[in-house]
């Protein structure tokens, strides 16, 4: 599993955003683009070649597999090929997370036509993957890890593409298992209800 330490101040960590945020920040328009695009077949061809060009060259050196979990030595994370809070992942919506003094974990995202299921709404995988995310790190304590053990969701109506809001808070803990609940919504209210129960792996108990 690759949770490492990189040897880099917070001033490497800000360059590094300012230099790939923008980058990802552009695929993710391509990402729209692509969809919705109308134009004619000769300008389809040549964009093709043009992000041909662009991915070759971006893989001309890269890691081996998948960006991993990364902290400073200041212990701070950067979850950038995270699906949902990426930095430098395209298909990371991406959510900001923020925290309550309370322990709520709360969002505010918009969600396009690349999360689409049903005709203008959004996937139901989707939903569960925002809400995974939100409630798995609205039950992480510490620096201990907290893998999904079981994820229950209610889609209580339909949730449409555009501005959304999803939130968690922890239910309750028991022993190495922390049981959270939260929920996603539209401007309308509540659209998917979530229950899950997130576990200190056995591997890193004490
Ligand atoms: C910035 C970084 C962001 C971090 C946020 C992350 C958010 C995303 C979270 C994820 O998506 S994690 C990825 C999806 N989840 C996984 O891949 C987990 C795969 N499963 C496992 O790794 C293990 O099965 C698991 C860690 C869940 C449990 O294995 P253990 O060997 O540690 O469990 P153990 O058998 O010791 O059982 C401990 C307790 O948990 C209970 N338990 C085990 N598996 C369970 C389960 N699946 N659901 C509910 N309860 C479960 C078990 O009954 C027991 O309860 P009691 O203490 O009351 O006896």
């Amino acid at each position: 599993m690759r949770f490492t330490v990189e040897d880099i101040d917070t001033s490497e960590v800000a360059r590094r955003k300012a230099l790939y945020g923008p980058l990802t920040e552009v695929v993710r328009e391509l990402i729209d683009a692509t969809i919705r695009t109308e134009v004619d077949d000769d300008t389809i061809r040549e964009v093709h070649a043009q992000v041909r060009a662009a991915t070759d060259r971006l893989r001309a050196r890269q890691s081996d597999g998948p960006f991993g979990v990364r902290f400073t030595n200041d212990g701070d994370g950067m979850a950038w090929g995270n699906a949902v809070i990426g930095l430098r992942n395209a298909i990371a919506p991406p959510l900001t997370i923020a925290r309550d003094p309370d322990g709520t974990h709360r969002s505010q995202f918009v969600l396009g036509a690349a999360y689409e299921g049903p005709p203008g709404l959004v996937h139901g995988g989707i939903c569960a993957l925002v809400l995974d995310q939100i409630l798995g790190m609205t039950a992480l304590a510490g620096d201990k890890p907290s893998f999904t053990g079981t994820l229950t969701l209610r889609f209580r109506r339909s949730t449409p593409l555009g501005p959304l809001r999803a939130q968690a808070r922890v239910d309750r803990v028991e022993g190495v298992k922390t049981f959270v609940v939260g929920s996603l919504s539209d401007a309308d209210g509540v659209t998917v209800e979530a229950e899950g129960v997130f576990i200190l792996p056995a591997w890193a108990r004490e």
